[in-house]
């Protein structure tokens, strides 16, 4: 299939189509493995739909002379991986849907690529000594669905579909406008399937129930607003917050980037008084407002973390949850985080790089990382969902 990549600058003659046999070198964030290409080029390609040992024929789908990396997909296997297994999706694969980066990996070995990449995330970007315990000892854990052999597939509670022009439902290339038709997805539960995923403009809110930690709660969310989409993804993560936060009564608590208030509620459960959600999106905000609405001290402050944490919220906190976007919480909300030295901060992180950098920035202000978990709420790609405790350090 011929592929529309996103324009960038070009910078000298572009190497697009050439293809070269490689051995293909470790997981590297992002879905694919780091290989070298051999004399003359001797230049790094990052290759999708391989497998860290194999030797395969690359060929490259972004690169110019001026690059100081391409990329590139298998096209061709010479040596077979261990872990390699037939691809269960029709549009998986070089050329076709974005969506999955590992369904050519054995499930429980798309784990091993995903714990590589957390700790090397954490050593690189985090700066933690590669042999400490934290690093070594964290391992991705499998979160199965219920009801479901462990196959990585049918997870995916809510999915968007972009649509051809004659309204057949599509999803996009990697790195890619390109559209790719497809009848399935096959990582999408029953009711995010195509023929069933369209939400109405206007659409009623949705409730989910979420029971945890021996408690259960109704939260209401925008049907097109954020909700975690493994079906499993509340409880495993208001479990492990709570596992590392370890909130005690009395406790006044802070929980940033809150959604629809699922982490607040939990935690008001256990301190029993002052919480408050922070949350940009006013719509979330209303529905966060409604969910906590039974909590006395509960407060919903809406707007942008780092504003409300600069303007607002001039009083103490015991422990904070944070649980930003991809890009992290950058240095601005570390910072204030670090500022109203909390007992304990909790970050759930859906990217390791992000966390790493952010872990850095803790750690400049003696907030040390002490434990992470990491879940496998996302089989098929390369996403990964990890829960840090930070805590300030014991001299
Ligand atoms: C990964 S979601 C987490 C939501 C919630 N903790 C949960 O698990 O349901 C991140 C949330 O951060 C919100 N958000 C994004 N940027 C923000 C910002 N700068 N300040 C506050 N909230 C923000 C998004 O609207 C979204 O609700």
């Amino acid at each position: 299939m011929s592929r529309t990549n996103r324009p960038r600058r070009a910078r000298g003659r572009s190497r697009v189509g050439e293809r070269f046999e490689v051995e293909v070198g470790p997981v590297a964030h992002g879905g694919h493995c780091v290989a070298r290409l051999p004399e003359p080029e001797s230049r790094v390609v990052f290759v999708r739909h391989a497998l860290p040992g194999e030797r395969v024929l690359v060929e490259i789908t972004e690169g110019t002379e001026g690059d100081r990396f391409w990329r590139g997909d298998a096209v061709r296997v010479d040596e077979t991986s261990a872990d390699r297994v037939p691809v269960p999706c029709p549009v998986a694969g070089p050329g076709l849907c974005g969506g999955c980066d590992f369904q050519h990996v054995a499930v429980p070995a798309q784990r091993d690529l995903k714990t590589a990449v957390v700790r090397e995330q954490l050593v690189r970007l985090g700066r933690l000594p590669a042999e400490s315990a934290i690093v070594s000892g964290l391992h991705v854990k499998a979160v199965p669905v219920p009801g479901r052999a462990d196959d990585g597939l049918r997870w995916r509670t809510r999915q968007r579909y972009a649509a051809l022009p004659d309204g057949r439902p599509a999803m996009r290339a990697h790195r890619s406008h390109d559209l790719v038709p497809l009848e399935d997805c096959l990582i999408a539960a029953e009711g995010a399937r195509p023929a069933d995923a369209l939400v109405e403009e206007g659409a009623p809110p949705v409730v989910h129930t979420v029971t945890a930690a021996g408690q259960s709660h109704d939260f209401a969310v925008a049907a097109d607003g954020f909700w975690q989409v493994h079906p499993e993804a509340p409880r495993v993560l208001v479990e492990a917050v709570l596992e590392l936060l370890a909130p005690r009564p009395g406790e006044r608590a802070l929980d940033l980037y809150a959604g629809v208030g699922l982490f607040a509620r939990f935690v008001a459960d256990a301190t029993g008084t002052r919480v408050v959600a922070v949350e940009a999106d006013r719509t979330a905000c209303h529905h966060a407002r409604a969910n906590l609405a039974g909590l006395d001290a509960a407060a919903v402050e809406c707007g942008p973390t780092d504003r409300v944490l600069r303007t607002s919220l001039d009083e103490p906190f015991d422990l904070v949850v944070l649980d930003p976007p991809r890009e992290g919480a950058k240095r601005a909300v570390v910072e204030q985080v670090v500022d109203r030295r909390p007992r304990a901060v909790v970050y759930v992180a859906c990217d390791p790089a992000a966390l790493g950098r952010d872990v850095a920035i803790f750690a400049e202000h003696d907030y040390e990382l002490t434990a992470v978990r990491a879940f496998d709420l996302f089989p098929m790609t390369h996403h990964v969902e990890c829960v840090a405790l930070l805590e300030p350090r014991r001299r």
